[in-house]
C-alpha cells in the first residue's frame, strides 16, 4: 500500500508545539503514516511518541529534518508531493488525479510563510477553499477527500486503549 506523510514547515519551538503536535495527530488520526518536522524539537516528537504508545498503530515522527532534501529525496525515490495551500488548485479538481497515483505521497504543510521555492518543488499545490485557515484544518480536510472517508474506520494496532463509542459519558476499554 502507498506510504503518505507529512512533511511540516517553519515551526517555531517556542510558538508551534501545539499547532504542530495537532499536526501530527490529526495526520495518525486520519490515516497518514508520519511526519517529518524540518525544526529541531524533541518534545513533539515525545508528545506523540506517547500517544502512539498508548493507542497503537505504526505512526513515527521524525524531527531536525533538512526540508529540501526531505522533498528531493521523496522524488528521488520515486514518490509524489503535494503542498497545501490556499493559492493552489482547488481540492476537489486534483483530490481524484492524486488518490489514483499509486506512488507514495508527501503532503507538505506550513506555519508561517512557506519558501518560494516549495511551490515549484512539487507536484502539485492544493487549495482547501482560496480563503486562510489552518494547516490543521487543511490537512484534516484533504485526508479525508484522499481517502474518501474510509480512515475514520481503521483500528489501530497494539493499542493499549480504545474508545467504546456511548451517546452520553465515556468509555474507555483498557486493552
Ligand atoms: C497559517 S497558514 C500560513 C499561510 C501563509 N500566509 C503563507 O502564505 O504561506 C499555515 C499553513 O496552513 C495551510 N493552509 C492555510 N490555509 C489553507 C488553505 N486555504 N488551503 C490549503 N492549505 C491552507 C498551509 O499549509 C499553510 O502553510
Amino acid at each position: 500500500m502507498r506510504k503518505v506523510c507529512i512533511l511540516r514547515l517553519g515551526h517555531r519551538p517556542e510558538r508551534d508545539q501545539r499547532v504542530t503536535t495537532h499536526v501530527g495527530l490529526t495526520a495518525r488520526a486520519l490515516g497518514a503514516d508520519g511526519m517529518y518536522l524540518a525544526a529541531d524539537d524533541a518534545g513533539v516528537v515525545g508528545s506523540i511518541g506517547d500517544v502512539v504508545e498508548r493507542w497503537g498503530g505504526a505512526f513515527f515522527v521524525e524531527h531536525r529534518v533538512p526540508w529540501k532534501k526531505c522533498i528531493r529525496d521523496w522524488k528521488e525515490k520515486g514518490g509524489i508531493v503535494a503542498h497545501l495551500t490556499m493559492y493552489g488548485l482547488e481540492v476537489g479538481e486534483v483530490v481524484s488525479d492524486i488518490r489514483q497515483r499509486t506512488e507514495d505521497l508527501l503532503i507538505i504543510v506550513g506555519a508561517e510563510k512557506v519558501p518560494g521555492d516549495v511551490y515549484g518543488m512539487v507536484d502539485y499545490n492544493v487549495s482547501v477553499t482560496n480563503q486562510p485557515h489552518s494547516e490543521i484544518s487543511s490537512l484534516a480536510v484533504f485526508l479525508d477527500r484522499l481517502f474518501e472517508g474510509r480512515e475514520i474506520e481503521h483500528r489501530f494496532d497494539g493499542a493499549k486503549i480504545r474508545v467504546e463509542p456511548c451517546g452520553a459519558g465515556k468509555r474507555v476499554i483498557e486493552l
